[in-house]
């Protein structure tokens, strides 16, 4: 940095010709009287001849003159003054006055030469002044550019700082974040450890668990062994049980009057006891044949008209059974028209009113449940079909036009059959099997709509087939469910469709052909002759348990048909097959 030169010390001698900020030459001017001034002029600006004569002298820079300090003037210039007003010369002595005007002269030339010798330290003074002045200056100008460099640096500064500030409090925030996390993830250290603690404790009672799983599941093993025998042992007491009671059993169901029937006459019938029943036509003992007519039947069982939907099954879940134990079973409803047939088989709306097909399914699948903790995985199929004079209908199959269906043998032995064309779905639940037995239901009534009543006038067959395989026992079967709603059975004299009725007739009587040669142990059983006993070929043969029930009504105007009905039964009860033969194999490779 250049320095600012020191300004000369100021004296009386050197002080600038400044007072009070007014030049020296104004100050002079006030000072001087008129006449000094006037004798000032003519000194300065004529000289004098020798003869006295004023000469033109070069006119005195006012400046300079009036540069003159008072100071510098000194006490003789005013004294000057005062011989300029000296009385004592008189004004003619030109002489006098001309040598008090020289001394004055003199005093005034030695003031002017001490004031140009001061003139000239001043001017020095001056220059120097003026050099410290523009070194000032210059300096003063690259301190101000260092001045307006510095407040530009301020400025960038102050810009930078702001950012700085900005910078800091977002760092400040992502501190504080930081922090939060921090003591978050503290925390979940601590959980963590916590439940690490919590995990070692449950995984060493896990593994206690697991050792008493293991024992308890050879506890289980040895149990479900156990069971198995033992039900192994059920099931052959209850196929002993079934032998004994006839793989043909026959029940008879009785219907009561419906409400707009109750008006309806009535014959004679008593419920002699469990399994006998009597009936008895009033109207032909005041007839003129006087002849009693009085008709006792015995069966398996009686379902009077109070009987109940759930009554019904509990005889029949034994047969139900027979089919989960491996063997065919066949029911079927036997009875003229309106004698509940469709109601003992499927039912009616409501649970309570749920006849034996949809109760059966239910059993199936609740047993199912058993025999697969006993190592048993079970695959349930079904079809719904109708044999209307003697054609077979799909009732899965909706469609208008259907392919033709023929009864097959499965295999050369002829012991089971299938329908060609026929649609068969697997069941995976009772209500499965519901919603499908609505839809043949609908397919039925769509059919009777458009033929009139063929609903009464047909077979209705729902076949539920059961696959069980016991892995572990290495054994398997198949069963077939056969759940029949035959066609109403009244005779050719009562009916305007012989057409039909010549056809149900021919079926049923082939059904009770086929019955009566299986009960004589006959060589050749004429099953083929009717679509109905070629069906139910399987079911009705030596390896295969049917229960018939017979439907009745008590109306007096059906009692002929009622017989009818209670003789075909009879004839059915007293026949009995050999000895069924569960359809059960031991099997090597699955
Ligand atoms: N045990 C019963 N309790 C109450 N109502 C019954 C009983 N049996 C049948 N019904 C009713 O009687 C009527 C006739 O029964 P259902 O239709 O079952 O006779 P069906 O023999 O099947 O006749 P079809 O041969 O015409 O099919 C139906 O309204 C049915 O609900």
């Amino acid at each position: 940095m250049s320095k600012i030169p020191k300004l000369p010390i100021s004296t009386k001698e050197n002080r600038p010709t400044i007072l009070n900020g007014r030049p020296t030459s104004r100050i002079l001017a006030k000072t001087l009287s008129d006449t000094d001034k006037k004798l000032l002029i003519l000194n300065h600006t004529k000289p004098i001849g020798r003869n006295g004569v004023t000469t033109t002298l070069p006119a005195p820079r006012v400046k300079r003159a009036a540069s003159v300090p008072v100071a510098a003037a000194g006490p003789s210039a005013k004294t000057s003054s005062k011989t300029n007003l000296n009385p004592k010369i008189p004004p003619y002595d030109y002489k006098a006055r001309f040598q008090d005007l020289l001394e004055k002269h003199k005093v005034l030339k030695s003031e002017y030469s001490d004031l140009k010798e001061k003139h000239v330290e001043t001017a020095e003074d001056y220059e120097k002044v003026k050099e410290a002045l523009q070194s000032t200056n210059t300096e003063k100008d690259i301190i101000r550019e260092k001045l307006l460099n510095t407040i530009k640096d301020l400025k960038d500064r102050t810009s930078e700082l702001q950012n700085l500030k900005i910078d800091y409090d977002i760092t400040k925030h992502a501190y504080e974040e930081l922090q939060n996390k921090i003591k978050i993830l503290n925390e979940v250290a601590n959980n963590l450890k916590q439940k690490s603690l919590e995990y070692d404790h449950l995984d060493k009672e896990y593994n206690d668990l697991s050792q008493r799983h293991k024992s308890l599941q050879e506890e289980t093993d040895a149990l479900q062994n156990i069971l198995a025998l033992m039900y192994k042992d059920q099931r052959i007491l209850r196929n002993t049980v079934q032998d004994l009671k006839g793989n043909i059993r026959v029940y008879c169901r009785i219907r009561p009057p419906l409400e707009t029937e109750k008006s309806k006459p009535l014959f004679s019938l008593n419920v002699l006891d469990a399994c006998s029943i009597e009936v008895e036509k009033t109207e032909l003992l005041s007839s003129a044949k006087k002849g009693k007519s009085q008709h006792s039947f015995t069966f398996d069982g009686i379902f009077t008209p109070h009987a109940t939907q759930e009554d019904v099954f509990t005889q029949v879940s034994s047969m139900i059974q027979s089919a989960l134990d491996g063997y065919n079973v066949c029911i079927f409803a036997y009875g003229q028209t309106g004698s509940g047939k469709t109601y003992t088989m499927e039912g009616s709306c409501g649970k309570e009113n749920y006849g034996i097909i949809p109760r059966s399914i239910d059993m199936i699948f609740s047993c199912m449940e058993d025999l697969k903790r006993m190592g048993w995985e079970l695959t349930v199929k079904a079809n719904f079909l109708e044999i209307y004079n003697e054609v077979i209908y799909d009732l899965l199959d909706s469609n208008k036009e259907q392919d033709s269906h023929d009864i097959k043998m499965v295999n050369s032995k002829g012991t089971d059959v299938y329908v060609s064309n026929l649609k068969e779905e697997e069941v995976a639940s009772a209500h499965d099997f519901i919603r499908l037995l609505m839809f043949a239901q609908r397919n039925r009534q769509t059919a009777a709509t458009l033929n009139n009543e063929r609903s009464s006038r047909s077979h209705s067959v729902a076949q539920i087939k059961i696959a069980a395989i016991n892995e572990m026992r290495k054994e398997k079967f198949t069963s077939n469910l056969n759940l029949v709603d035959l066609a109403g059975s009244e005779s050719g004299k009562t009916t305007q469709r012989m057409d039909e009725t010549k056809h149900i007739n021919r079926s049923l009587s082939e059904l009770s052909k086929v019955i009566l040669s299986l009960q004589t142990h006959q060589s050749h059983i004429p099953y083929r002759n009717s679509k109905l006993t070629h069906l139910l070929m399987p079911s009705l043969g030596g390896n295969s348990k049917t229960l018939m029930l017979v439907n009745i009504n008590q109306f007096d105007e059906c009692f002929g048909e009622t017989l009818n009905s209670l003789r075909f039964a009879t004839k059915v009860n007293s026949c009995r097959t050999t000895k069924a033969k569960k359809n059960l194999t031991m099997v090597d490779n699955f």
